[in-house]
């Protein structure tokens, strides 16, 4: 191990994502077979013990990239330093709890991580939040580290990106590995819009090929955005093997590039693209090379595809205008 290990910030850690999420870290699959890196676990107090315990068997598995842990309750421990910070601890929902309270909880989380971040993390830091609802609360962590640029904080859309891969793959009957540019448009809920009008199947136009807007309208676009809740349902507890699978793929293209004509999925800080209100953090189809996202630009976008964008879009404002109204960012 030749080269200084990169550090990966990983809250939530003893969550069930995080326990999906630590080991293929460690095993090389988030930078690559040749990154060593040293993970940082942070927990609330409570939890600090059974992340203890994903430690030891961290350790158990002798990973030869694994080159070092810790486990901490405290911020600063956390992110001073770190090059790659994955958000995934967050308060979930419980009985009773309105909206506003799911965002004034996450803001009590996600605004003392933004300082954090601001205040300590690594030049090249790259933030990623899955935590929900992932828009918002990267909105306000970025809102709060003035002085790491913008287009560091992004949120995950990339396990709705391979949802809808993997759905339109059974529709036609192609291989995943057919599919190519998949675009996610707004927030990661059921408003999201999976859109495949310029998708490619084995080379030909996607929606061509499916040649049927009944099932684009009535199936694909609410069984894919709807998923989240279908596994909740089924499981009884929230996707967590996919969700960490998505993490690793949204960091590995960001810092390894998209492949040569395809695009991938994230959520990003708004430059007004596509009407887009500038700052919000909104899913847009993105090319990545040399470490840096770009919005996909000169999409023609139809009248279909136009209203479903713009009733995202419109949920991620009122979500801003929230947070804003209770002083969060
Ligand atoms: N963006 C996506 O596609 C996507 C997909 C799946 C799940 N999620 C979200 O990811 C989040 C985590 O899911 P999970 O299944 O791992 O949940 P979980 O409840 O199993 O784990 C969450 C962990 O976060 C910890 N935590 C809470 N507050 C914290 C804080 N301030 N600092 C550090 N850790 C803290 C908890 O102690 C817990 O261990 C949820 O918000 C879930 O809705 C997002
Ligand atoms: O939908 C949820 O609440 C969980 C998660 O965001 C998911 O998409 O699986």
């Amino acid at each position: 191990m030749t080269r200084t290990p990169v550090n990966v910030t990983v809250t939530g850690a003893a969550g069930q994502i995080g326990y999906a999420l630590l080991f293929r870290i460690a095993s090389g699959q988030l930078l690559g077979p040749d990154v060593p890196v040293h993970l940082r676990l942070l927990e609330i107090p409570q939890a600090v013990k059974a992340a203890e315990g994903t430690a030891m068997e961290l350790d158990d598995a002798a990973f030869p990239l694994l080159a070092g842990i810790d486990v901490t309750d405290d911020l600063k421990k956390a992110f001073d330093g770190t090059n790659v910070a994955l958000l995934v601890g967050a308060r979930p929902r419980t009985k009773g709890m309105e909206r506003g309270d799911l965002l004034e909880a996450n803001g009590g989380i996600f605004k003392p991580q933004g300082e954090a971040i601001n205040a300590g993390a690594a030049d090249d830091v790259r933030v990623l939040v899955v935590g929900n609802p992932a828009n918002t609360n990267a909105l306000i962590a970025k809102s709060h580290a003035p002085d790491v640029p913008a287009d560091r904080f992004t949120a995950m859309t990339r396990l709705d990106h391979n949802r809808a891969i993997a759905q339109l793959s059974k529709k036609v009957e192609t291989p995943v590995a057919d599919i190519k540019k998949i675009a996610i448009w707004g927030n990661h809920s059921a408003t999201q819009y999976p859109d495949i009008f310029h998708a490619e199947v084995a080379g030909r136009n996607a929606a061509e090929v499916v040649n049927d807007e009944g099932w684009l309208r009535d199936t694909f676009i609410p069984t894919v955005a709807k998923r989240g809740a279908a596994i909740i349902e089924a499981r009884g507890a929230s996707s967590a093997a996919s969700a960490a699978s998505a993490a690793i793929d949204h960091v590995h293209t960001w810092v390894n590039g998209t492949a040569e004509g395809d695009w991938t999925s994230m959520a990003v800080v708004s430059d007004g693209s596509y009407g887009v209100p500038e700052g919000l953090i909104s899913s847009f189809p993105v090319v990545c090379k040399d470490g840096k996202w770009e919005i996909v630009q000169g999409l023609e976008i139809n009248d279909f595809s136009r209203e479903r964008i713009d009733a995202s879009v419109r949920e991620l404002e009122e979500e801003r205008d929230a947070v804003r109204n209770l002083g969060l960012i």
